[in-house]
């Protein structure tokens, strides 16, 4: 059926076909369907809608998705009901605990990038990567995929370092510290990162909060050139396309599959020309690793698919078993890093991780001696030069370099929970922290999330402030509010544990 194009001002998040009811009838088109968009020799596909207000018959609406598709007002398009992709069955089989051929994988991830495949698609090969995991062929194969699908940056600069998280910790601002003293000590670091996956806020969102993240290929290539290093989002770049679209899914379960996760990180760093990689695997309870035996078992896995890509890597073991720094959530984390990056000084958390990761990174990248490189890293910090190369940066990338951490604009409904008992500090709770900020609001609302008084093993008075929960709305913060009393993210004890008798 021929139908009349008429482009939406409306961004649903993914490309959505509007049809007058009267033409999906006579289309066996129905709502949600895989519709196919024949323009010429190309095919497109979107997700199919039902609109008798807007769309008239011999209409077809097309949300702003479809705009980068170079579609002009008007043009006259033939709309199908697009047949079930092929790729379906490896998922299926993948569902079953197979192992999936490389052309089955390549197969996959084209169909994503395509928009072949739904979000209700995507949701079960996640689901069944997270139950059956991916082995280091699989792995390998998807990496490859995810960044052969996408565009490559090639700066003309030696070496090209790069670092990443795999997260999961609440409040890891630090890789936004890590790469502007990287870049000072005058080595190449074109980062690139993810929104928040399973945390309150990923680095692009933090990012997000100082200077525009979104910028084409050309633009990252000037701004690196430029400045030696940037911070932007990697889902904006038409580089590894696939891995915004699976993180998009992974973020509302709020899993993060291993060999995905792998192949997420690893396709970015390739894509980007990265030639040394340091990955950080936060360990601790409440984080996507839990112990040294599994950390370990990560990072060989990460040593072994960079070989296979013709990258070395590192890995650094960092510790997880509480929140980085007292700030949670997009805006109050940028106000941290950017405390410490202006005094120099700040929590030990943050600064320690930071100076350990940046100090690897110039050692791996032969500007500081073997064992000097965290003494380097931290005279970066304290002298004031990371500074400087961040409001290089941000000016680069379109923000504010003389911004204060003031005026980084935070939630205004806040709600400070207190001590309710004196005592010790014994544990801080991450996945009930990030439940908090998320319910708060972020990391959408980037003035959403937690500012945290206390750490574990200080010592607090009955009626000491523990945290206080920011929201940009009172809705938000009641229900963070409730969250937080339902679980128990700060648990206080006396310094006798247990009293044990008459055994
Ligand atoms: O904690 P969650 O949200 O699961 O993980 C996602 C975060 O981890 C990585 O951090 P970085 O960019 O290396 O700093 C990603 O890029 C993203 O920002
Ligand atoms: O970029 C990232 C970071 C963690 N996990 C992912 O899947 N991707």
């Amino acid at each position: 059926m021929k139908l009349r194009s008429k482009i939406l001002e409306i961004n649903p998040g993914k490309p959505i076909v509007f049809i007058n009811e009267k033409d999906a009838k006579a289309a066996k088109i129905h709502p949600t369907d895989l519709v196919k968009l024949e323009i010429g020799k190309r095919a497109i596909y979107g997700e199919a809608a039902i609109d008798n207000v807007n769309i008239k018959p011999g209409e077809i609406g097309l949300s702003g998705e479809f705009l980068s598709i170079n579609i002009s007002q008007g043009e006259l398009i033939e709309v199908v009901p697009a047949a079930t992709p092929e790729s379906v069955r490896y998922i299926k089989k993948k569902m079953k605990g197979e192992k999936l051929k490389k052309v089955e994988i390549e197969s996959l991830i084209k169909d994503i990038v395509d928009r072949k495949l739904r979000d209700i698609e995507i949701s079960a090969f996640v689901t069944a990567l997270e139950i059956h995991g991916l082995d280091m062929d699989e792995t390998a194969s998807l990496t490859i995929a995810m960044a052969e699908t996408g565009d490559m940056l090639d700066i003309d600069r030696k070496p090209i370092m790069d670092v990443h998280s795999i997260g999961g910790v609440p409040g890891n601002k630090t890789n936004m510290i890590v790469v502007p003293i990287v870049a000072a000590a005058g080595l190449t670091i074109p980062k690139t990162s993810s929104r928040a996956i399973t945390s309150a806020a990923g680095t692009a969102d933090v990012m997000e909060t100082l200077a525009n993240v979104t910028f084409s290929l050309d633009e990252i290539k000037r701004i690196v050139e430029k400045v030696g290093g940037c911070l932007v989002w990697g889902g904006a770049l038409n580089l590894a396309p696939a891995d915004d679209l699976t993180i998009h899914v992974e973020r509302a379960l709020s899993v993060d599959p291993t060999g995905l996760m792998l192949a997420s990180i690893m396709s970015k760093k390739y894509a980007m020309g990265a030639q040394y990689v340091l990955i950080d695997i936060p360990t601790g309870k409440g984080v996507k690793v839990e112990n040294l035996d599994q950390a370990r078992s990560l990072a060989k896995d990460f040593i072994e698919l960079g070989k296979r890509l013709g990258q070395y890597v590192e890995v650094a073991i960092t510790y997880g078993g509480q929140p980085v720094g007292h700030m949670v959530g997009p805006a109050l984390e940028a106000r941290e890093l950017m405390e410490t990056l202006i005094s120099g000084k700040g929590p030990g958390s943050l600064v320690e991780k930071a100076t350990g990761l940046a100090g690897i990174i110039l050692e791996m990248g032969g500007v500081a001696p073997a064992g000097m490189g965290k003494k380097m890293a931290r005279e970066i910090l304290e002298s004031g030069k990371a500074y400087e190369k961040m409001k290089e940066i941000i000016e680069a990338q379109a923000g504010d370099p003389n911004i204060k951490p003031e005026d980084i604009p935070i939630g205004d409904k806040t709600y400070t929970f207190v001590a309710p008992t004196s005592g010790y500090i014994t544990g801080i709770d991450n996945r009930a922290i990030t439940a908090i900020a998320r319910q708060a609001g972020a990391p959408e609302d980037k003035g959403a999330g937690l500012k945290l008084y206390v750490k574990v093993g200080e010592k607090v008075k009955e009626g000491d402030p523990l945290f206080t929960i920011y929201a940009e709305s009172e809705t938000r913060l009641d229900q963070a509010i409730v969250v937080a009393r339902r679980s128990e993210p700060i648990k206080i004890e006396g310094m006798v544990l247990q009293r044990i008798g008459n055994i």
